[in-house]
């Protein structure tokens, strides 16, 4: 702020008139002191720039990352609804931000010092002055729209002009020739002429517009310096500050308006940071180690947020005993799954109550809750990255030894046949249905649950690959002292089950083993297995499915269908 100050008393002592420099300053010193302000300006300045540019981008990054993990905590429904929202704040709104609070803060602070101290100075150098400029301020800023689309308009039509002018010097100077044969000289001439006087016209528009604009202001000044009331100068130190206060102006109006644009983006975010999430994350009791294990769903009753009208479940009762296996068996959409995402506590039943050993799994944290489960859903979702560090999502310090026993567990032999083994990513490479589920399997293993939460592929698996991903389970069910709770859809698992129990109307309707329900005659379970065998008859008909040998109960039953 102190460059046109000193630069008008620099003036002053070459002008006649003026008074001395200030301070007893030698010529020398003065421009000394000049010299050091524009460096320290410069300097300034950048550092400025950068800092800036370097804070908000780590405001950037900081709240990015606050908000991915308040994103990453919320109940799956939030997110789920609105997941696009989410990425738009995480992307476009935190970059909003993070430029509202440095560039446009710095740029808003710069010009509200610029306009004031500027307005100050002006004062301090010539009140009369600074008042005849401020008069002119509104009228001037109103000037100043009307003349810059004036100016634009200009310009294009100086750019249009210049372009014909251009062409018709190509066109007759690569046609020389012919111009020269034609004795069309003086015709290029005037053709010439014309085009020049119209670029001309124009420019003598553009140069009468600005003319007047800084005329006045300088007419003022003139006739206060030729009456020896200011000094040349004063009077330069006045306008440069004027263009100080005039730009302060400026950049204060758009500064108000990133600043609303920033705010508005802040609250969005903030919208997101400072949510509590409807399923609390991580408060809660942890749960024991030394557990029965003892899964107990009590009058359960459930219906999604969003579809308050459909009643899921309605009066839920189910014990699983420690150790125990449970199939849920029932008509697709009749709510398995979502007794599976009850258990996970991605939502909360609306009445009833989950317990793990007779305490409600709600009094638990959803991390400890979580981490004695493995899951293992319908359609496996793989992460970009290596198959071993697939297997280890939810133990990302487990050993290789770990990883490859678990996978090996899961009947994963098919890695070992990869061209880079455990190390192969998984992006480079389509793994077929089966091969993910027991990759997920295998994931799940590795958590050593205590209870085992599996939703059965309905997506069609190839006779080999459901094979090996129900002799995967059998395995797992067999050797394993697991609570397992798993939503079944094939015949096989669904046998191996130590008790089964019919999903219907948002209740259980009949329980008992294979053998028990196989025998009602008019059960529900004969009518779904009924339908199941037919589905699976009529793709053993297209050759497609291979008969289990070691389904033997299941193959018992088929056999007394079909007779
Ligand atoms: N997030 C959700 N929001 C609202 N409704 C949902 C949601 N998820 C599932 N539903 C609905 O809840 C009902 C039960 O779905 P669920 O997935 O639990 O059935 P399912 O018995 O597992 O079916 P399938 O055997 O086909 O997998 C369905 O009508 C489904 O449309």
């Amino acid at each position: 702020m102190s460059v046109p100050f000193t630069i008008g008393k620099l003036i002053d002592f070459f002008s006649s008139t003026g008074p001395q420099i200030p301070f007893g300053l030698s010529i020398w010193q003065a421009s000394a002191a000049l010299l050091t302000l524009f460096t320290v300006g410069a300097v300034a300045n950048a550092g400025r720039s950068m800092l800036m540019r370097l804070a908000g981008q780590r405001i950037v990054a900081r709240l990015r990352e606050r908000m991915y993990g308040a994103a990453l905590k919320q109940e799956v429904e939030f997110v789920e609804k609105g997941e696009g929202d989410v990425i738009s704040r995480l992307s476009a709104d935190t970059s909003i931000v993070g430029e509202s609070v440095t560039q446009n803060l710095s740029d808003g602070l710069r010009a509200i010092v610029m306009s004031s101290v500027g307005l100050g100075a002006m004062i301090w150098v010539s009140p009369t002055l600074t008042m005849l400029m401020m008069a002119v301020v509104p009228p001037v800023s109103l000037g100043a729209v009307v003349y810059g689309r004036y100016i634009k308009k200009l310009s294009n039509q100086t750019q249009e002009a210049v372009g014909e002018m251009t062409k018709i010097a190509t066109e007759s100077l690569s046609a020389l020739r012919t111009v020269q044969a034609f004795n069309a000289i003086p015709q290029e001439e005037a053709r010439f002429h014309q085009k020049v006087t119209s670029v001309l016209t124009l420019a003598r528009k553009e140069a009468i517009a600005s003319g007047i604009f800084f005329g006045g202001t300088g007419w003022s000044g003139g006739t206060l310096v030729s009456r020896g009331e200011i000094s040349v100068g004063d009077l330069t130190s006045l306008l440069l500050y004027t263009a100080y206060v005039g730009s302060g102006l400026q950049m204060l109006t758009s500064f108000f308006s990133s600043i609303m644009r920033g705010i508005g983006a802040g609250g969005r975010i903030f919208d997101i940071l400072d949510r509590t999430p409807a399923i609390p994350h991580g408060q809660g009791e942890e749960v024991p180690a030394n557990v029965q294990g003892i899964v107990r769903f009590e009058g359960v009753k459930f219906h999604y947020p969003t579809r308050k009208n459909v009643t899921i479940l309605n009066g839920f009762d189910l014990e699983i005993k420690a150790g125990e296996t449970v199939a849920i068996v029932g008509e697709s959409g009749g709510g398995k799954s979502s007794i599976q995402s009850l258990l996970m506590r991605y939502y909360d039943p609306v009445d009833g109550r989950i317990s793990f050993d007779d305490k409600d799994i709600r009094e638990f944290s959803t991390t400890s809750w979580r981490n004695i489960i493995g899951f293992v859903p319908q359609d496996p979702v793989l992460f970009t990255g290596t198959i071993a560090s697939n297997i280890a999502y939810g133990n990302p310090d487990a050993t290789r030894g770990e990883i490859e026993a678990a996978a090996r567990e899961a009947n994963c032999e098919f890695v070992w046949g990869m061209p880079d083994g455990f190390d192969t990513e998984i992006g480079r490479l389509s793994l077929s249905g089966g091969q993910r589920q027991r990759l997920a399997i295998a994931r799940a293993l590795l958590k050593k649950p205590k209870i085992l939460a599996l939703d059965e592929a309905t997506s069609a698996l190839d006779a080999t690959s459901e094979r090996r991903v129900n002799d995967a389970i059998e395995k797992i069910l067999r050797s394993r002292q697991i609570t397992c709770l798993f939503i079944a859809h094939r015949l096989s698992t669904i046998a191996r089950a130590d008790r089964i129990v019919v999903l219907e109307g948002g209740k259980i309707t009949e329980t008992g083993t294979f053998r028990e329900l196989v025998a009602h005659e008019n059960s529900r379970f004969r009518a779904l297995m009924a339908a199941q065998l037919n589905a699976a008859a009529g793709e053993s008909l297209l050759g497609e499915r291979e008969v289990h040998e070691e389904d033997d109960e299941a193959a018992e039953f088929e056999t007394k269908d079909k007779a």
